[in-house]
């Protein structure tokens, strides 16, 4: 379990992360999303004691992440898979990280196979991995101790689309089996498919947080129209607030009744009525974090 309480950060006059608070149980996974610069690695940070709170505090399993024993064994932590000694080999770096938190070197192998670095990748120096391949590495670190709680920043960076795929399939199965993860992303459609919960920041604070088929339901109708500018000016009138995408289809913050009696009204035949559901989740986490880098958030 990790619970976030109040956590704050300024840099100076900036405030990164203002008053963030959300917890992660366990069998979830938790995305934590926002676009860039939204504060998420900072609160990853102070989550695992890296940077220090302006204000309020972060537990992992009950204490402050300082605090635990031996953290490897009960928190797997990724948050930059480029922080690895670039003239190690895979292997050395599992090695001596296995040393470090004092489990069985036959983890090692174990970890390697998980997360598909073969016997060639094991013995290649990390300065020759591509970003992947690190994350693949940062992951089996991470892994290594089996760790209660794993903590994870962008992981899928780098990865091909099979890597993502496999990853989930990995967060997934950890979540089954009790576990909890914390997964942090700017791509929305990188955690929708894997998260339980969300956790949605936008300049430092948390601007939506919630089951996601809370989110969903919540995120209104879908609709399509022959004259979408005639719909959306129709519907404004009638106080609905619309959000348009750039592909004519608008998502509408009311039930699928409503905007079709107000399409009924003004004589616009409709091409599609729907609740929003993922494409609501796209539009609403637009319009949450909108004057971010959004057009990167929906990439
Ligand atoms: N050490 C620091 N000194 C000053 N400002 C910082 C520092 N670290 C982060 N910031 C600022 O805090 C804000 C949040 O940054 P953070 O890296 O947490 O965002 P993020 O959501 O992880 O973004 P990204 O997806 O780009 O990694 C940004 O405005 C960043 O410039």
């Amino acid at each position: 379990m990790i619970a976030v309480e109040h956590l704050s950060k300024r840099y100076g006059r900036h405030a990164a992360v203002e008053d963030v608070s959300f917890v992660c149980e366990p069998g979830t996974v938790t995305g934590f999303l926002g676009p860039n610069g939204a504060g998420k690695s900072t609160t990853m940070r102070m989550i695992c004691g890296l940077t220090p709170p302006s204000s309020g505090g972060a537990t992992v399993c009950g204490v402050g992440y300082r605090h635990l024993p031996n953290p490897g064994r009960q928190v797997g932590v990724l948050l930059d898979a480029a922080a690895q000694h670039a003239g190690r080999t895979g292997r050395e770096a599992l090695t001596l990280s296995a040393q470090l938190i004092g489990v069985d070197r036959r983890a090692v192998e174990e970890k390697l196979d998980l997360v598909g670095l073969n016997a060639v990748a094991a013995k290649r120096r990390v300065r020759a991995y591509s970003l992947g391949m690190r994350q693949r590495l940062g992951l089996a670190q991470a892994l290594l101790g089996d760790p209660r709680v794993l903590i994870l920043d962008e992981p899928a960076n780098g990865l091909d689309p099979e890597g993502i795929y496999w990853m989930r399939g990995l967060l997934r199965e950890f979540a089954d089996r009790g576990g909890t993860v914390l997964l942090s992303s700017h791509l929305l459609r990188e955690v929708e498919a894997v998260a339980d919960q969300l956790v949605v920041i936008g300049r430092g604070r948390v601007v939506a947080r919630g089951s996601k088929r809370e989110l969903l339901a919540g995120a209104g109708t879908l609709v399509r129209a022959r004259d979408p500018q005639t719909l959306a000016g129709a519907l404004r009138r009638a106080g609905l607030a619309v959000t348009a995408a750039t592909d004519g289809a608008l998502t509408v913050p009311a039930d699928a009744g409503a905007v079709g009696q107000v399409a009924a009204d003004a004589g616009v035949a409709l091409l599609e009525l729907r609740p929003a559901g993922g494409g609501g989740l796209e539009q609403m986490f637009l319009t949450l974090t909108a004057g971010d880098s959004v057009k990167e958030a929906v990439r």
